[in-house]
């Protein structure tokens, strides 16, 4: 059988693993899986819906939120993973690899380029880490209604000053006491139990990929948040009935770096709570190197597990699939926007001569020639023009992907605040678990190799400029 490991089809994804660090699973001895979205993808209409129902509810009858609030219907398109919700300032903005902000929103008004700049531009104000107790990552699929719900109840409080008093701050919080409870009160859960198949993907062949693992002979075990009663409704129908005995450990109620040595109940080899270097001693592994794990929070599951115990990941990131069909039929838009780029470059290249000139010129003589002023001018005019059309195209271009955020993996043309957690974190991304089953049980997965900006020193602007420069002395 073909490896889909990092190959590309110029039509439709594929459901490749793809790799950001060597991992030969010849030395991987266990399996880790969370489940909520990992092992189980939720059909975000009726899941996502149900606490964002469930919330607004609690909002209205428990915390005194205006009623009209219940007529918002929930619209779960609108917001996508890597954001972060400003507290504060009711937004949810969308950064870039370095952090500087790019796409900003105060509850569904998007904020001008003058208004964004003047909030999160490090040239206008101090510098922000985006840490702090005032921001909330949109880590996980899970935290979609939080963000919707609080954009919707800003745009309320704006409209409605004299029905709302409380800080945007404030909101926030009581949104998210209200969501958190619909995950423990049954709100979510007891819906759930009573018809699985109205709330969660039936992946037809998680079954055989997980049967392969155990036959490889490797250690499985099940890591989930969720508590055993959610845990066998869930396993039940995505796995079925003898969903227990794929698994050599079960643990419950827990997440990767969890918990005090001996706080844990079990019962057999189901374990509620407990320590990872218990779970360690039970898979009989000296070094976190030794055990992948297998889930779709970026900081619980991923960035923990790899930064404090050391085990391999792989991020399950369901938005793959709609992000590379996306890029693969954009292919032709996006080649168009590579050759404004490469036009940009050279008229600023030719600009910088011409005003180099100019003012070689005007150091000579005094002033300048009409002959390179009207050159200049041209010049400007033309880079203006190529500047305006290519920040067009970007925008048309992200649209195709989000018509709000763009690109899940890009900003502009630089790498998203996501993709370079994915990149840092992840050893193996992939959109769904079962696409292993494509690949064996031994795969040596590689990575591509890196590349730096001077790694491409032909194609860099300053090359060319500089080689233009030597051309014309
Ligand atoms: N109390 C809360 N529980 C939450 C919230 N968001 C999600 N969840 C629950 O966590 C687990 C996720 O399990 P995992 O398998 O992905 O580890 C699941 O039971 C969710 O219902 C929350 O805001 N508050
Ligand atoms: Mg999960």
């Amino acid at each position: 059988m073909p490896s889909l490991v990092n190959q590309s089809s110029n039509k439709r994804y594929l459901g490749q693993v793809f790799c950001n660090r060597n991992l030969n699973m010849q030395k991987i001895s266990a399996i880790g899986f969370d489940m909520d979205y990992t092992l189980s993808e939720y059909i975000p209409e009726s899941f996502e819906t149900l606490a964002y129902e469930g919330a607004v509810q609690k909002l209205v009858t428990h915390l005194g939120y205006p009623p009209e609030l219940l007529e918002i219907p929930y619209d779960h398109t609108k917001f996508v993973r890597g954001l972060v919700i400003d507290k504060p300032r009711g937004n949810i903005i969308k950064m870039d690899r370095h952090k500087y902000v790019k796409i900003a929103y105060h509850g569904s008004r998007k904020l001008t380029e003058v208004e964004r700049k003047a909030v999160y531009d490090p040239n206008n104000t101090t510098w922000d880490s985006f840490t702090g107790s005032g921001y909330a990552v949109v880590d996980t699929l899970f935290s979609l209604p939080d963000a919707f719900l609080f954009s919707a109840i800003v745009d309320f409080k704006d409209s409605n000053p004299d029905r709302l008093s409380k800080s945007y701050e404030e909101i926030f919080k009581d949104v998210r006491t209200s969501v958190d409870l619909c995950h423990r009160d049954g709100v979510i859960k007891d819906k759930v139990a009573l018809d699985p198949g109205k709330y969660i993907h039936k992946d037809e062949h998680l079954k055989e990929t997980l049967d392969m693992w155990r036959e490889s002979g490797r250690k499985m075990f099940l890591l989930t948040n969720s508590l055993y009663d959610f845990t066998k409704v869930v396993m039940n129908f995505v796995y079925g009935p003898a969903w227990q005995d794929v698994f050599d450990i079960i643990i419950v109620g827990a997440c990767p770096m969890f918990g005090e040595a001996s706080s844990y109940l079990e019962e057999g080899k189901t374990f509620q709570g407990g320590h990872w270097k218990h779970l360690h001693n039970l898979l009989g592994v000296s070094s976190g190197s030794r055990i992948l794990y297998v889930g779709d929070h970026m900081y619980s599951d991923i960035l923990r597990s790899k930064r404090q115990l050391g085990w391999r990941t792989m991020l399950v990131i369901p938005e793959l699939e709609h992000q590379i069909n996306v890029m693969l039929e954009q292919t032709g838009h996006f080649e168009k926007l590579e050759e404004l780029r490469c036009i940009r470059d050279e008229l600023d290249g030719w600009v910088n001569t011409l005003e180099q000139a100019a003012a070689d010129i005007e150091r000579k003589q005094g002033n300048d020639t009409p002959t390179e002023e009207d050159e200049l001018e041209e010049a400007w005019a033309e880079q203006k023009r190529i500047r305006a059309m290519l920040r067009e195209e970007t925008k048309a271009y992200h649209k195709k992907f989000h018509p709000q955020w763009g690109q899940l993996f890009k900003t502009g043309y630089q790498n998203s605040r996501f993709a370079l957690q994915v990149e840092n974190y992840a050893c193996l991304y992939s959109s769904r678990v079962s696409n292993f089953r494509h690949l064996s049980v031994e795969m040596n997965f590689r990575c591509m190799s890196d590349v730096m900006p001077h790694d491409r020193i032909s194609e860099n602007p300053v090359t060319r400029f500089l080689l233009r420069r030597g051309r014309d002395n």
